[in-house]
């Protein structure tokens, strides 16, 4: 790979690792699926960190499987540059056979903001880009909410019911927020834990696109924190925030 320009580079990185993750797939097999995700996560870590090393070696990187040193490292801190990625999200869909709801996360944050990202969605064949972001639906009369699968938050159903929204349990942020960007569901909502790996690509797609993105009280998602908790998240059609906000609002009341 040649020097490219940083959303090209998001755009092939995320595509490639997404390629070396389904052919490991194919080859490891399902039966133990502990193995599979620790390969899976070991292999796309070790990928993207060694072409961003060879590629933009004065930039950082925060990574979900660095260890706790290199995540904590203050020189990222006061970087102008920290590529923001998570080698694979939804790691326990990529386990289970047949499940396409998994994605490699690779974001570029620059002095504040989020100037580049890019989601691939392996088994769908296909990776978002903030460069060409999808054209977002328009929403219908009723909707949809995509939720964690495994850790959907307390709160979400009633938001539902009192928006006249239908659940949709979907694996990995990666996957979730692409839903809303397709047309596949109207809005992620999310709350009690998450990093800001899991996150950072898909709002950078999300923005590109014009869809809102947020933390749950309204206020904007921040990176490159030193603590890289980010806890809750609401992405969703832009004329769908209002109602949403307000709803989650009562709802915290
Ligand atoms: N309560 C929580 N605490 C920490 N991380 C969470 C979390 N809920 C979801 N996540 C992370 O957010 C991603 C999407 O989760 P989910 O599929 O449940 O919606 C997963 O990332 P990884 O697969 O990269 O670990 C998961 O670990
Ligand atoms: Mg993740």
């Amino acid at each position: 790979m040649t020097i490219r320009d940083d959303h090209a580079l998001a755009g092939d990185l995320a595509t490639e690792a997404g390629e070396r993750l389904l052919a490991l797939r194919a080859e490891h097999g399902f039966a133990d699926q502990r193995a599979l995700k620790d390969a899976g996560d070991l292999m796309a870590h070790r990928f993207l960190t060694e072409a961003l090393q060879r590629l933009r070696p004065s930039d950082s990187v925060l990574s979900e499987e660095a260890t706790r040193e290199e995540r904590m490292d203050p020189r990222r801190l006061s970087a102008d540059r920290v590529w923001i990625v998570d080698p694979l999200d939804g790691t326990r869909e990529f386990s289970e056979e047949g499940r396409s709801d998994w994605a490699v996360h690779v974001a570029l944050w620059e002095k504040g903001s989020l100037t580049a990202g890019a989601v691939a969605l392996p088994a769908q064949g296909r990776t978002l880009t903030a460069a060409v972001p999808p054209v977002l639906a328009r929403p219908g009369e009723r909707f949809r909410i995509a939720v964690s699968r495994t850790r959907p938050p307390e709160f979400v159903r009633k938001l539902a019911f009192l928006a006249g929204a239908d659940l949709v349990p979907i694996g990995s942020a990666g996957a979730k927020i692409s839903a809303v960007l397709t047309g596949e569901v109207e809005a992620y909502v999310h709350a009690g834990g998450q990093y800001e790996w899991d996150s950072a690509a898909p709002v950078a797609v999300a923005l590109a696109a014009g869809a809102h993105a947020s933390r749950i009280d309204g206020s904007p998602l921040v990176y490159n924190q030193a603590d890289p908790s980010l806890p809750d998240i609401l992405v969703c059609l832009p004329d769908l925030a209002p109602t949403l906000l307000a709803g989650i609002r009562d709802l915290h009341r």
